[in-house]
């Protein structure tokens, strides 16, 4: 306690009453015997001490009181002239103190803001209600709150104040005393609000744009929609024309063949006067019972002939058979074209009906008779002249009303010097003979020939070839066609499966050597054959079937060349 004393200057009350303790202490000494004069001379002293002591410390206090006062003006100062303004409010809200600041704010006479209640500054009730939920919190929990309210003036104008408030704890402050902050942030809050403006105004700019965006991609997707639609029926459009532009092709090519069976002879194409001539000659015997021979070189269309005969004649409902006589084996020849019993050679396993019989009341077209061999060529004979035979193995002889076509690449008449085929049956054969002359003797037929055949391969093959030019036509006129018509046709399927685009082109070396005309050409060729056969048989040694056998090498089957080698008289010596 003694030590607490020392450091802590006495307040003046203290003071005072240590001085009056000292005075009564004083008057209780003069009651009191006198004392000596050394007594009496050292209280003087102390009371002068004591004296000098107490002024000492009046001056002390004097010195203090006006540092506090200088401190207190300086506070009052800073307090007044804050650039922010202090309130403090009692418990019932009533403003206690206000510095110059805040007297300022309100526009009112700072003095005539004492005990006046701070909610008669607040804007409405609706900020009255922010503020004392403000005050609550602050009362409720220890710390600086912050809000926003709006205040009014005196004038009647409004300014946003910013409020920071604590609770007062100082012990010169009644309890619930606040101490509230207010600076006012309407230039703060007319910025915000300028910028929530802006932000508004941005966000309803960028709404409006997105809705535009919206509305013009819709607009977008419909229009790419009624695109898409217009693509649509554009194609099906499309799709209409090519198939409308196919079908009249495909009308078109068949056209162009019907107008060629037209002008020409049905199947069989040509104008020239040398097939002008074969037609007359077809219309004449077709009628007829006659037989008929057909001569001309290979592919010139003596089978097609045939059957314009068979199909102009009374027969037509009839069959017509054909019998290849270079196809057929030599050994079968004659059961194919008599017919068998069952057992009538070995491996006769059943009965078989000749082709002849098939085709009675019809048509024989006997292709290729040149190359029938001897024995046979007889029994032909007693066919055509009295209409009988007997099959193989049967005594009972047949009799049959047929109409015989035969056909030759051969001049028979050089066959029959040559003693391979029967002059009595040529005769009875060259009833009625038609020669198809070769395509190189009739060339202004080629052109014909070719639009008929590139619209059958077109319409075969589903090609679209519409052009054929002349210098195509040219290259196809110099050719000397040993095949005739049959090379021309197949020379022109290749050219319609290789050929791109609607242009013809044709991709054979059409360059072979020109052969003389005429007869001389056919037997030529027959000479040829026979030399190259009769070369290879050497080579084989002979040799006709197997791997190492001359048909293998001639491309030909065993069967056909033997047919050859009877018809050229080839044998081994
Ligand atoms: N004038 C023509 N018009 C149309 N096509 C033809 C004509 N001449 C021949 N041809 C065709 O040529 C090919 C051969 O015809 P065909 O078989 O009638 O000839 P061919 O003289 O009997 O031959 P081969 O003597 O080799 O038996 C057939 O595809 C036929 O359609």
């Amino acid at each position: 306690m003694a030590k607490n004393k020392e450091r802590r200057p006495l307040t003046p009350a203290e003071d005072l009453r240590r001085l009056a303790e000292e005075r009564a202490r004083l008057k209780m000494a003069a009651i009191t015997p006198s004392p000596s004069l050394a007594d009496a001379q050292r209280l003087v002293h102390e009371l002068e001490v004591h004296q000098i002591e107490l002024e000492m410390q009046n001056a002390e206090l004097l010195n203090t009181r006006d540092e506090l006062e200088i401190s207190r003006n300086k506070y009052s100062e800073l307090f007044d002239f804050a650039p922010i303004g202090y309130f403090v409010l009692d418990a019932q809200t009533r403003i206690r103190e206000i510095n110059q600041a805040g007297a300022q704010m309100l526009e009112i006479e700072r003095s005539l803001l004492t005990d006046k209640p701070f909610s008669r500054f607040i804007a409405d009730d609706e900020e009255r209600r922010k503020f004392t939920d403000h005050l609550k919190s602050v009362r409720r929990e220890q710390g600086v709150h912050r809000c926003e309210i709006r205040i009014r003036k005196n004038d009647g104008t409004l300014f946003h104040g910013l409020l920071q408030s604590d609770a007062v704890t100082n012990s010169d402050c009644q309890e619930g005393c606040i101490l509230i902050s207010i600076m006012d942030v309407t230039d703060k809050w007319q910025l915000r609000m300028e910028l929530q403006k802006a932000h508004d105004e941005l966000e309803s700019a960028v709404r409006e744009r997105t809705a535009e965006l919206i509305r013009s991609n819709a607009q977008l997707s419909l229009e790419i929609e009624e695109h898409k639609n217009a693509r649509a029926s554009l194609k099906g459009a499309y799709t209409q024309i090519k198939q409308l532009s196919e079908k009249l092709q495909e009308e078109n090519i068949q056209l162009q063949m019907d107008l060629s069976r037209e002008s020409n002879f049905g199947e069989i194409i040509g104008h020239s006067n040398a097939m002008q001539y074969v037609f007359f000659r077809i219309e004449q015997v077709a009628p007829q019972d006659a037989t008929v021979l057909l001569l001309g070189e290979t592919g010139t269309g003596k089978g097609l002939v045939a059957r314009a005969i068979h199909n102009r004649s009374a027969r037509k409902t009839r069959p017509m058979i054909t019998v290849n006589c270079t196809a057929l084996p030599g050994n079968l020849i004659e059961s194919e074209l008599f017919g068998r019993e069952k057992g009538a050679f070995t491996g006769a396993s059943a009965r078989q009906m000749g082709r002849f019989e098939l085709a009675n009341g019809g048509t024989i077209f006997l292709d290729e008779i040149g190359e029938m061999p001897q024995d046979l060529q007889c029994k032909l004979l007693r066919v055509i002249q009295d209409g009988e035979f007997e099959r193989l193995g049967s005594p009972h002889t047949i009799k049959v009303d047929v109409r015989i076509i035969a056909a030759s690449n051969r001049n028979l008449e050089e066959e029959i010097r040559a003693g391979r085929f029967r002059e009595d049956l040529f005769y009875r054969l060259n009833v009625f003979p038609i020669t198809i002359p070769p395509l190189r003797q009739r060339k202004e037929d080629i052109p014909l020939l070719v639009n008929y055949f590139v619209a059958k391969y077109n319409k075969k093959i589903g090609k679209k070839i519409a052009d054929v030019s002349k210098e195509t036509l040219n290259t196809l006129a110099q050719y000397h066609w040993p095949g005739n018509v049959r090379e021309l046709e197949s020379v022109i399927e290749r050219a319609i499966i290789t050929s791109q685009g609607t242009t013809l082109r044709i991709q054979d070396r059409l360059t072979g050597l020109k052969k003389p005309e005429g007869e001389i050409d056919i037997k030529a060729l027959a000479d040829l054959e026979r030399d190259h056969i009769l070369k290879v048989l050497q080579k084989t040694n002979w040799r006709i079937e197997g791997e190492k056998g001359a048909a293998i090498l001639l491309g030909l089957n065993a069967s056909t060349l033997r047919a050859r080698m009877r018809k050229f008289g080839l044998r081994r010596n």
